[in-house]
């Protein structure tokens, strides 16, 4: 398994707005190489928008973000930067196979083919849906798919990696494997962000960061 020389993701004082609503006020986060961080809050609380704020697809109104002390710009700076996110919509392409859905992200960000082909492969395996390669994406399961986003975003090996509400449609057994899957990408040197509405699966990772009305609170360590 290659590691990354990771640095820290930090978001200070984040105000984001939408309009005149206010999504969140004064959150600061620390997402550290080695670990998960669980961001946790009732539905609407605004995990989705905090995920989308710390990968450059939500402009904050107030407040930074920097990894590794250098500022966070737009999507493509992050994705310079190995920012790697899973969306909670899973965000992939219907038309094309399980296997392209891996692959062509990787071809795009500059991976050797080779490397490509043996990465992506890897992410199936280690999903379970080597039988699904060749396989149409609209073809499969609600839980085949979001197993393929979240192989796709492995396959990234991203320095910082956000997971959106990515075990929503797993039986017991996947998402435990995810959760596994998630720790990996940490030991591997990761900094990984998990929005989750399971209480469960937050006990799991090592620090959570809980969201209440635009608020914050960490609980654990
Ligand atoms: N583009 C937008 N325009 C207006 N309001 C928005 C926009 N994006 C998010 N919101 C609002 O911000 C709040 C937080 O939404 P967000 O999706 O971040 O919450 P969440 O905690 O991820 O919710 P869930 O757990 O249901 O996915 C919600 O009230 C939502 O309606």
């Amino acid at each position: 398994m290659s590691t990354v020389d990771g640095g820290a993701l930090v978001a200070e004082e984040l105000r984001v707005t939408a309009g005149e609503h206010v999504i969140l006020d004064g959150i600061s986060l620390l997402a550290e190489p080695g670990l998960v961080l669980a961001v946790t809050g009732p539905s609407g609380a605004g995990k989705t928008s905090l995920l989308w704020t710390l990968t450059g697809l939500m402009r904050p109104a107030g407040g930074t973000v920097t990894f590794a002390g250098n500022p966070v710009g737009d999507r493509d700076d992050a994705v310079a930067k190995g920012i790697v996110l899973i969306p909670q919509d899973n965000g992939v392409a219907a038309s094309l196979t399980a296997y392209e859905n891996i692959q062509i992200p990787l071809l795009v960000t500059g991976c050797p083919a080779v490397d490509a082909d043996e990465r992506t492969a890897a992410a199936l395996d280690r999903l379970d849906l080597t039988g699904q390669a060749d396989q149409l994406v609209e073809e499969l399961s609600g839980g085949q798919q979001q197993r393929v986003a979240i192989a796709r975003g492995i396959a990234m090996r991203g320095t910082v990696l956000l997971a959106d509400e990515v075990t929503s449609e797993l039986d017991a057994a996947n998402r435990e494997k995810v959760l596994e899957l998630l720790h990996a990408e940490a030991w591997r040197g990761a900094a990984v962000v998990f929005a989750t509405h399971d209480p469960d699966a937050a006990a799991s990772c090592d620090r959570q960061l809980h969201l209440v009305d635009g608020a914050a609170e960490y609980i654990g360590r």
